[in-house]
């Protein structure tokens, strides 16, 4: 009998797992393009790299990086590559590749759980400026700066660049279907995002990435080791996020930690001007600026970055506060009517914040610029989290989310059934032995009965847990939800041929669990889906869960056929539709699902039978 193939997963390479002449010995970070993990040679036991496997079944974004890495963004303080491969198969496996393994932690960790002196960050944020230089002045771009991204090395305190999967150089063909390059909102330059608010209309433009995004970028990552916060917080709505950055002048890092030195806060607010043509010109300048003020201010750049806890474990840090009145107007020209111009963003429903940030804008510009200031709550209420005080390990987890929650979330359990690599050993642990889903007898949330619920009972469901038993036991924080993202052109022309575009899809996060309830945890996760379309019953959606406050979202990107085998990428949330008892009409249209009582803050109890969606571009509406 031939012996049955394995599956692998390779999100999830068990320690052991050999790769090309590579050995796993654990993870080192999980991102949304690829999965790092430490290895050794196979001849050669005992010294360390990282290897770096793309997860992408579009292996165009690891290629690049490769080259790049390989070509023209060879520095010390870059990774070094040391060689490539494919995986499973030799040929047309996932493009994988080796690099230099840095023992470090990422900068706004570094900034928190070594609280560094200002001088020691000062030399940092300037050895990260003139690297920076050096890639510029060769026609690379990083493209992708973030904290998470600048891993400081010990001892010496040595920035390192990774991830150079945005990066462009001169000459390169376009990575991207979208207008801007892939990356994070919270570090968008203005530039940028005006770019993106005239020209998402005109698919074929692409925006211009300059040096000057770089060292924008390079300023928000100092911002944030310097006071613990980013200037305009990832948790705050992709709305209001873009209305922030374009014309709001970020406080002063000195008013949310006053030991900031002035000059190291004059050379950060510099880096974070609105207008390019006011930011230092070259990764050299913002380098002297810098280190200026090292030798006239020197007491000053002695302190420590934050106050330390006394009576706590050594080096726990009291995290400044984010001021209650953060912004003032920039003076530039102000963008009207911004949410009406959306990106071709999912996961953003035409409702509630969109809705609400419309009338905020349509208030602004009758009742002028002020009106924001009364309505400031809505940024104070967001602001950054700060790092875990275990946050120690070499690297954090990355999730394909919300950015900040990411290196403070414990890796989540591999659970994407992969491509059907099939072939190779290990095996790794089937999808439902490590599922974020537990099923759990119901609580005091609706009893489910025994049959598929028809439209007006799960409206009855979710009324009921609406009115009285979604709110969990435990206080939570008002976490906003995810921010949009692009859904790729690939995604969409495989959810056209697979007739879903659009379409409501229902299922089961517990195969087995029929019609109760499950606890479900932030992380990666599945659907079984029940079939409509060319989608039948048993094909299995793989994503990520976000727990929320009142809602658990869903953000699916792999549908794997049960019958071929086959994986299609997709978009698809999870989404709540009910209607009154007469199924006229609607008593939610929703993203995301209620929670039931139960839980805390990272598990939610919900419904086990979920419906989810697929997206629809904004732009093809
Ligand atoms: N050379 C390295 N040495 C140590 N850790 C690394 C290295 N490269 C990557 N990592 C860890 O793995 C994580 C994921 O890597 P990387 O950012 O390159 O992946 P990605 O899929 O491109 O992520 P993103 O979603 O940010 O684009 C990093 O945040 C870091 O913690």
């Amino acid at each position: 009998m031939a012996p049955e193939r394995s599956q692998v997963f390779p999100a999830a390479l068990q320690p052991g797992t050999e790769v090309g002449r590579w050995r796993v010995l654990g993870t080192l970070g999980v991102g949304g393009y690829g999965a790092v993990y430490r290895v050794e040679p196979l001849e050669g036991a005992g010294r360390s790299f990282a290897l770096k496997l793309s997860l992408h079944p579009d292996p165009a974004r690891a290629l690049r990086e490769m080259s790049l890495l390989l070509d023209r963004a060879w520095h010390p303080q870059v990774v070094r590559v040391h060689a490539t491969g494919r995986w499973p198969d030799p040929i047309d496996g996932l493009p994988y590749f080796v690099m230099d393994l840095v023992e470090g932690v990422a900068l706004h960790t570094w900034a928190e759980t070594r609280n560094p002196t200002f001088r020691q960050l000062a030399m940092v944020g300037g050895s990260v400026a003139m690297t920076l230089d050096v890639l510029h002045a060769r026609g690379v771009l990083h493209r992708d700066l973030k904290p998470e991204h600048i891993l400081v090395r010990e001892p010496g305190h040595v920035p390192v660049l990774i991830d150079f999967g945005a990066g462009d150089q001169a000459g390169a063909t376009t990575l991207t279907t979208t207008t801007l390059p892939p990356g994070t909102l919270h570090l968008r330059s203005p530039e940028a995002i005006r770019f993106q608010q005239l020209h998402w209309r005109q698919p074929e433009v692409r925006y211009p990435c300059t040096e000057a995004d770089d060292l924008y970028a390079l300023g928000v990552c100092l911002y944030r080791a310097a006071t613990g916060h980013y200037p305009y917080s990832p948790e705050l709505t992709p709305d209001l996020l873009t209305v922030a950055i374009t014309q709001r002048l970020p406080p002063s890092p000195r008013t949310i930690n006053p030991q900031v030195p002035v000059p190291l806060a004059t050379a950060i607010l510099r880096l974070l001007e609105k207008e390019p043509e006011r930011r230092p010109r070259t990764g050299v300048q913002a380098h002297a600026e810098l280190v200026e003020g090292l030798l006239s201010d020197g007491a000053a750049f002695d302190a420590r970055l934050f106050d330390e806890l006394p009576g706590e474990a050594p080096g726990r840090i009291r995290r400044p506060e984010w001021p209650s009145q953060p912004y003032r107007t920039a003076e530039t020209e102000p963008v009207a009517l911004l949410p009406l111009m959306r990106p071709a963003g999912w996961f953003q429903p035409l409702g509630g914040t969109g809705l609400i940030s419309l009338l905020l804008c349509l208030m602004l510009l009758v009742a002028g610029p002020g009106t924001w200031e009364v309505l400031s709550g809505a940024w104070t209420r967001h602001t950054t989290p700060g790092v875990l005080p275990n946050a120690s390990a070499p690297s954090g987890h990355k999730l394909a989310g919300p950015p900040e929650r990411l290196h403070s979330a414990p890796v989540a359990a591999p659970l994407t059934p992969g491509p059907p690599l099939a072939t190779v050993a290990p095996v790794a642990t089937p999808p439902e032995e490590r599922s974020p889903v537990t099923s759990r007898p119901t609580v005091s949330a609706p009893v489910a009965t025994p049959q598929k619920p028809s439209r007006p009972l799960k409206a009855v469901m979710a009324s009921v847990c609406m009115g009285m038993a979604c709110a969990s036991n435990a206080p939570m924080v008002d976490r906003p939800t995810p921010p949009s993202e692009d859904c790729p052109a690939e995604a969409l022309a495989a959810m056209k041929e697979l007739y879903i575009s659009g379409r409501l899809l229902d299922g089961a996060l517990d195969p087995k669990g029929k019609w109760g309830n499950v606890t479900v945890r932030e992380g990666r996760g599945s659907v079984y889906m029940w079939g409509k379309g060319k989608v039948r019953e048993g094909d299995v959606v793989t994503g990520q869960f976000y727990v929320g406050s009142k809602r658990v979202y869903g953000r699916f990107t792999q549908l794997k056929q049960k019958r071929t085998g086959n994986i299609y990428p997709v978009c698809l949330e999870f989404w709540t539709q009910s209607w009154t008892k007469d199924g006229e009409v609607y008593i939610e249209d929703a993203t995301g699902l209620p929670r039931l009582r139960g839980g805390d803050e990272d598990t939610a109890v919900v419904l086990n039978q979920v419906t989810v969606k697929s997206v629809i571009r904004y732009d093809e509406q």
